[in-house]
């Protein structure tokens, strides 16, 4: 089902200065030279359409620099009215509401903590009501895509239509090549509920180190993201916050070049039937893995009555055993990820459990009703 959200387009309330749309600044205002000077170089890049910079900074562990409060504003406000560029910040609480609209600061942005709590993102969503400011909402930092739809529905909700939603990536305890998961899964899930809600990478935050953004930014691109949030810093090597994932203006500007732009579709004919010829190849095929799964679990099901007649389980861990291996192997000769084959397995076999569950729990409307709830 669709969300129900009231979003006016992205292009109402800012249009790229090139494409890709790209914000970028330090993820820390440090001081005002430093924030001056890097809002100047970003503006000569030609490519930057909006400052962004870090006031108050939300950090994991006490003791770290916790962003340079309200004086920040002052300093964007030089670096607007001397570049140009409208800008962008975190808000926290009702109080950063206030003071940065009090400044006016052009973009509000929640960040990912704050997502995560509702009634701090319900404090935000009260402060905003009767201001037509845009809001960005950064994902949750767990892989929950209720709590950022949540968040997003309490801003909308306050009257806000200029929204767009970040995707930063998703906090795990596991060590990876990232700094935070990408989960694209989660945000393409997103955009199928809310197709017409954008949604702006942060490669920033996903890579943790400037060596993968390049990757991360295409990858955005390629998944139809409407635009960049990059951190970048006059020099990064001196930064307070996150110096690792900065890059300077110069690099940001290589890094965009190397970009490949791609659009959801074309006006070349020729590309056009080519596609519709191989779509029309999935469609058949699609159709016939879904003829074969439901003739799958009839089976399924004539196995179940058969237990049931038999009181043998449901569950036959050696048969499911033997099942996962040779497929799995049969899929790795035709070339298919052991991963991908056990997922695509383990999703037949819940299926089938809970139709022979059904089965033989028939006449038991308590348990039916449970387990159908949490299928839906
Ligand atoms: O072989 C069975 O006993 C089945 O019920 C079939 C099936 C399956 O879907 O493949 C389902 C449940 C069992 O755990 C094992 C296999």
């Amino acid at each position: 089902m669709k969300l129900n959200l009231n979003i006016q387009p992205l292009s109402s309330w800012i249009t790229a200065t090139k494409e890709p749309l790209l914000i970028s600044g330090p993820c820390s205002a440090e001081t005002e030279d430093q924030l001056v000077a890097t809002a100047h170089l970003l503006k000569n890049t030609g490519r930057v359409t909006a400052l962004r910079a870090g006031i108050w900074k939300p950090r994991t562990r006490p003791g770290e620099f916790e962003g340079i409060g309200s004086i920040g504003l002052e300093w964007l406000k030089r670096a607007k009215a001397e570049t140009g560029l409208p800008t962008a910040v975190e808000v926290a609480t009702a109080k950063h509401v206030e003071e940065a609209l009090a400044a006016g600061v052009d973009i509000l942005w929640v960040g990912a903590r704050s997502t995560a709590n509702p009634f701090t993102v319900q404090e935000i969503a009260d402060a905003l009501k009767g201001h037509d400011v845009p809001v960005m909402v950064k994902n949750p930092v767990n892989p929950d895509i209720s709590l950022w739809i949540g968040a997003i529905e309490r801003i909308n909700n306050a009257g806000i239509t200029k929204l767009a939603a970040i995707h930063r990536g998703f906090s795990s305890y596991e060590k990876s090549a990232f700094r935070n998961e990408p989960m694209w899964d989660i945000a393409i899930h997103l955009k199928t509920l809310a197709p017409h809600l954008p949604i702006i990478c942060d490669p920033s935050h996903i890579s943790g180190n400037r060596d993968l953004i390049g990757y991360v930014s295409q990858k955005a691109l390629d998944l139809d993201m409407q635009g960049l949030m990059i951190e970048s810093h006059i020099d990064p090597s001196v930064a307070w916050t996150d110096a690792k994932q900065q890059v300077t203006p110069a690099a940001l500007s290589d890094l965009i070049d190397h970009l490949t732009l791609r659009k959801p579709d074309t006006n070349n004919a020729q590309v056009n039937d080519k596609l519709a010829e191989l779509r029309n190849n999935i469609d058949k095929i699609d159709d016939l893995l879904i003829q074969k799964i439901a003739e799958r679990m009839k089976i399924a099901e004539q196995i179940g009555t058969y237990k049931k007649e038999n009181n043998i389980t449901i569950l036959q861990v050696n048969r499911w055993d033997e099942i996962l291996n040779k497929r799995v192997n049969y899929g790795k000769a035709l070339k298919l990820s052991p991963d991908f084959t056990e997922k695509l397995l383990e999703l037949l076999h819940t299926e089938s459990i809970r139709r022979q569950t059904e089965i033989m729990n028939e006449g038991q409307a308590a348990g039916q009703q449970a387990e159908k709830l949490t299928h839906v």
